[in-house]
């Protein structure tokens, strides 16, 4: 099996197939490629994520999209692969490192609706569609009256299931036949983004009325231990590397592990960068959206205390019952 250091060679860059996946990844390539002088070729990775049509939620926890592209990246198949963060698990796998989190875009979710409807003015009983627990139970809490529907497959896929939006089917056919049956569905800003998708976005969702999943809009460039250390790569990783994401998303993933909760757990959690420090913000829910727990707390804004953060506030709800509130696990 070839493993010829990255500085030597084209660097192979691991990807999920999907749309998104390709265009995130492909930015990433293109960086460490200007920044190392190295040519690189993109390694698709095909995941069980991808080729499943069942619920999300019911997938059987954590880490379906990225389990695949580990793997690669552990048989030597490619020298780094890039995640989107919120699909990462939060447990770190021996042998790997996140070598690099570029600078974070939008956090935010983002309505989708039928002719250019907000939140607030969808009709009674509107149709909402979701996978996410975490998207669902929040809607829920805004508009207890609303339809949630459980979707899923790629974002052309879900968008096209809204009345009156284009179908743009990316996903191999697994949405085929239900185009335009909901009124709205809920899907990362950050990916419409980078799929040019913008123009479909009706409302950009609140943090104070939707939290964000932990490690939303960023993404994570992960790679064996000797590919970070090797020379050429290394400072092109380095460069890549945003260090106010990489507070942010740790102080979130350290919440959304010590809540030992998986990726479809109705859980939020946001950081930022606030008068020189670092505030966390987190809510869990009830899949009915009837009870949220919701706290913040701030700390140093340093690589020492970041995690340090998320396991307090995540201990804070702990007390406050979470664990009884949601079914942390995801499934
Ligand atoms: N779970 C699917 C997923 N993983 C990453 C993104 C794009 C947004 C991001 O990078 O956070 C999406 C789509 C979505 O949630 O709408």
């Amino acid at each position: 099996m070839s493993q010829a250091p990255a500085s030597t060679a084209t660097f192979r860059v691991g990807t999920r197939g999907s749309a998104l996946a390709v265009t995130q990844t492909t930015t990433v390539a293109e960086a460490l490629a200007a920044a190392s002088g190295h040519p690189y070729e993109l390694v698709r990775v095909k995941t069980e994520g991808d080729v499943t049509s069942g619920p999300l939620s019911q997938l059987g926890g954590t880490g379906v999209f990225a389990a695949a592209l580990r793997l690669a990246l552990l048989e030597g198949e490619c020298d780094v692969a890039v995640h989107s963060l919120k699909d990462l698990p939060s447990a770190q796998p021996q042998g790997l490192v996140i070598a690099a989190t570029p600078a974070r875009v939008d956090v935010r979710d983002a309505l989708c609706a039928r002719d250019g409807l907000t939140l607030a003015a969808l009709p009674p009983g509107a149709k909402v569609g979701t996978g996410s627990p975490r998207r669902g139970a929040q809607l829920l809490a805004a508009r207890p009256d609303l339809q949630i529907v459980d979707i899923r497959g790629n974002v052309g896929t879900r968008l096209g299931r809204v009345a009156g939006k284009a179908p743009a089917a990316d996903d191999g056919g697994v949405g085929r036949g239900v185009q335009g049956d909901l009124d709205a569905v809920v899907l990362a800003a950050a990916g419409l983004a980078r799929l040019g998708f913008e123009e479909h976005i009706t409302e950009y969702l609140d943090p104070a009325v939707m939290l964000p999943a932990p490690g939303q809009g960023a993404l994570a460039v992960e790679c064996r231990p000797e590919t970070a250390a090797d020379g050429v790569i290394a400072g092109a990783l380095a460069a890549l590397d945003d260090l106010p994401t990489r507070l942010a998303v740790t102080a979130e993933r350290a919440l959304l592990s010590r809540l030992e909760a998986g990726c479809a757990a109705p859980v939020g959690a946001l950081a930022s960068l606030q008068n020189g420090g670092l505030r966390l913000e987190a809510v869990v829910c009830s899949t009915d959206g009837t009870r949220l727990l919701r706290r913040s707390l701030a700390g140093e804004a340093t690589a020492g205390a970041a995690a340090g953060l998320g396991v307090r506030l995540a201990e804070q709800l702990l007390a406050d019952g979470a664990a009884e509130l949601a079914a942390l696990a995801g499934h």
